[in-house]
């Protein structure tokens, strides 16, 4: 029988998350705690007893380096790995490099909330969340999910953001609760699939 497996990693912290910076398309490095959860994300799916037979990943390097950090601990470092820029953070526009406390002290709290997790309000010159499932999700159907259902066991090393948008899709997610979703980084959450791309279980191994 199929696995139908599917696992969704967010990248370990990077130096902007670190800084408290917006970050969006701009591509700073993993911190030494990066690594360490990227490193700790591989480990635990190594305890759990899973392998891959293909990974995706964005063209950021916070997120081809958590992948490869993970892929290390799994033994599995000559898996396929397929890099894609519809992978890659939501585009934070003109707030991509502010400091978020910066940013709520000049546009206020609540409109700094609306920008970061509303589904479809975006922020000056950048993506909404909606902007961002416009393009994560047909990357996802046509690339990923069929690779899954033809029972390839695929991880998927990317970001807040651009898994949230799959996120969305795949937990039936409404525009609010969306909102509410956190991912924290470096936390693997892995999905079965039924044979009709629905989801059959989710386990987070957040924690
Ligand atoms: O800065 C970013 O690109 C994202 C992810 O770190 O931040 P936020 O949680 O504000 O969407």
């Amino acid at each position: 029988m199929s696995e139908r497996l599917l696992v969704l990693v967010r990248h370990g912290q990077s130096e902007w998350n670190l800084k408290n910076l917006f970050t969006g398309w701009r591509d700073p490095d993993l911190t030494a705690l990066g690594v360490e959860e990227a490193t700790r994300a591989g480990a635990r799916l190594k305890a759990e007893g899973y392998q891959f037979d293909l990974a995706f990943t964005s063209e950021l390097s916070r997120a081809q380096k958590t992948l490869d950090l993970a892929l290390n601990e799994l033994g599995q470092t000559d898996l396929p790995v397929i890099k894609d820029v519809a992978l890659n953070e939501r585009d934070y526009g003109d707030l991509s490099g502010l400091n978020k406390d910066d940013a709520r002290a000049k546009w206020g709290e609540e409109q700094v909330h609306v920008w970061r997790r509303s589904y479809d309000v975006p922020p000056p010159g950048g993506e909404s969340l909606k902007d961002t499932v416009a393009r994560t999700l047909p990357y996802y159907v046509t690339e990923i999910l069929p690779k899954v259902l033809q029972g390839n066991r695929v991880l998927v090393a990317a970001h807040g953001n651009s898994l949230r948008a799959l996120i969305m899709v795949l937990e039936k997610h409404t525009p609010e609760t969306i909102m509410k979703r956190e991912l924290a980084t470096g936390a693997p959450v892995i999905y079965r699939l039924k044979a009709d791309s629905t989801v059959e279980s989710i386990t987070d191994l957040a924690g």
